[in-house]
């Protein structure tokens, strides 16, 4: 028995999170958890759900719910709750709010999911899988924020498309902030094996215009349609699937550092990881150039500012 649940449920990351793990077939139950107000929101996302699940033949249990007690037993307990950022609003302004929603989930987690892995995908995920860690009192190998993965699919699809080869030949990632201190790791990126450098000496490739486009992506995606939906759910239902099972797979997510690179500790950055169904099973060792190894703690640098200002923001 394999069950979910997913804080922010109606949002949408939340539902289209739901939906795609229900279509996956590897959940037995997910509990979409709403606040009291937003239920019959859940509600009729869950009849929703069921119809075209039924078209499939899938009989995964959904369970719209606002009573804790509904999450005891998770797997993984998914955060997606928080307020979007809007026109003119500040990382801090953003971080503040979610910090409080987070901090109050993680601590309810805490109580009735004490077994479960968490995930955060509520932004800014790098300081709220620290909020999360702290507020839970779990290891550091149980609270997880999606981090990179998102931006590291984009990337990987990027390079597919100009290079034009299957995406299963690209290796490539971002590591850092999931924001504007992201660190694409062009150094060590591959496709087919052979280094992306050797390619570039053939294929006509913008890779400058690339990564601009790349730290804009959820901007263009917004200001166009309103909102992210497939590329996050994609992406935060394979991290759910590759824990849930246990398969072993490299994927950057945001994970609170204790050192293990470039000796950057207390603050959570997005970095490659094994995923187990025990969570983070290791932190993979990375060889950066002096280039994104400077970038990289920037991003440290960027991140712990705001942690610790969110932080002091308890205390007021
Ligand atoms: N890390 C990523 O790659 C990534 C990608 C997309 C979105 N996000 C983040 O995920 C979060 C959700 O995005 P969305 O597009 O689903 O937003 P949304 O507005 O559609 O949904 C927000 C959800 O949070 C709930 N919520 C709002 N305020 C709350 C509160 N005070 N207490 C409890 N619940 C509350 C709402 O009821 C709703 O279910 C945002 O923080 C967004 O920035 C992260």
């Amino acid at each position: 028995m394999v069950k979910v649940s997913i804080l922010g449920a109606t949002g949408v990351i939340g539902k289209n999170v739901a939906f795609t793990l229900a279509r996956a077939d590897t959940v037995d139950e997910i509990v979409l958890f709403s606040r009291p107000e937003s239920i019959d929101k859940a509600k009729g996302e869950s009849y929703d759900m069921y119809d075209a699940l039924a078209a499939e033949d899938i009989d995964c249990r959904l369970s719209p719910s606002s009573d804790y007690n509904d999450i005891v037993g998770s797997d993984i307990v998914l955060i997606t709750a928080g307020t979007p950022r809007q026109e003119g609003m500040s990382r801090m302004d953003l971080a503040v709010p979610n910090a409080q929603i987070v901090r109050n989930y993680a601590e309810k987690i805490a109580e009735y999911a004490p077994d479960s892995i968490i995930l955060i995908a509520t932004n800014p995920v790098d300081v709220m899988t620290t909020i999360a860690l702290e507020a839970s009192g779990f290891k550091k190998s149980r609270v997880i924020g999606i981090g990179n993965h998102l931006d590291s699919l984009r990337l990987k699809a990027y390079f597919s498309r100009q290079i034009n080869v299957n995406s299963s030949e690209v290796h490539t990632r971002v590591i850092g902030e999931h924001g504007e201190h992201m660190v694409p790791l062009l150094s060590s990126t591959t496709i087919g094996g052979i280094p992306l450098k050797y390619f570039l000496k053939s294929v006509d490739m913008d890779v400058p215009r690339l990564i601009k486009r790349l730290r804009n992506a959820g901007n263009t995606i917004i200001s166009k349609k309103g909102a992210t939906e497939y590329g996050p759910a994609f992406a935060i239902s394979n991290l759910i699937s590759t824990i849930i099972t246990d398969s072993h797979k490299v994927l950057t997510v945001s994970t609170y550092l204790d050192g293990q690179i470039e000796d950057v500790s207390g603050v959570s950055l997005g970095v490659p990881v094994v995923l187990s169904k025990k969570g983070i099973a290791m932190i993979v060792p990375i060889h950066m150039n002096d280039y994104e190894k400077m970038r990289f703690k920037e991003a440290a640098e960027s991140v712990r500012e705001v942690t610790e200002e969110v932080k002091k923001s308890f205390d007021n």
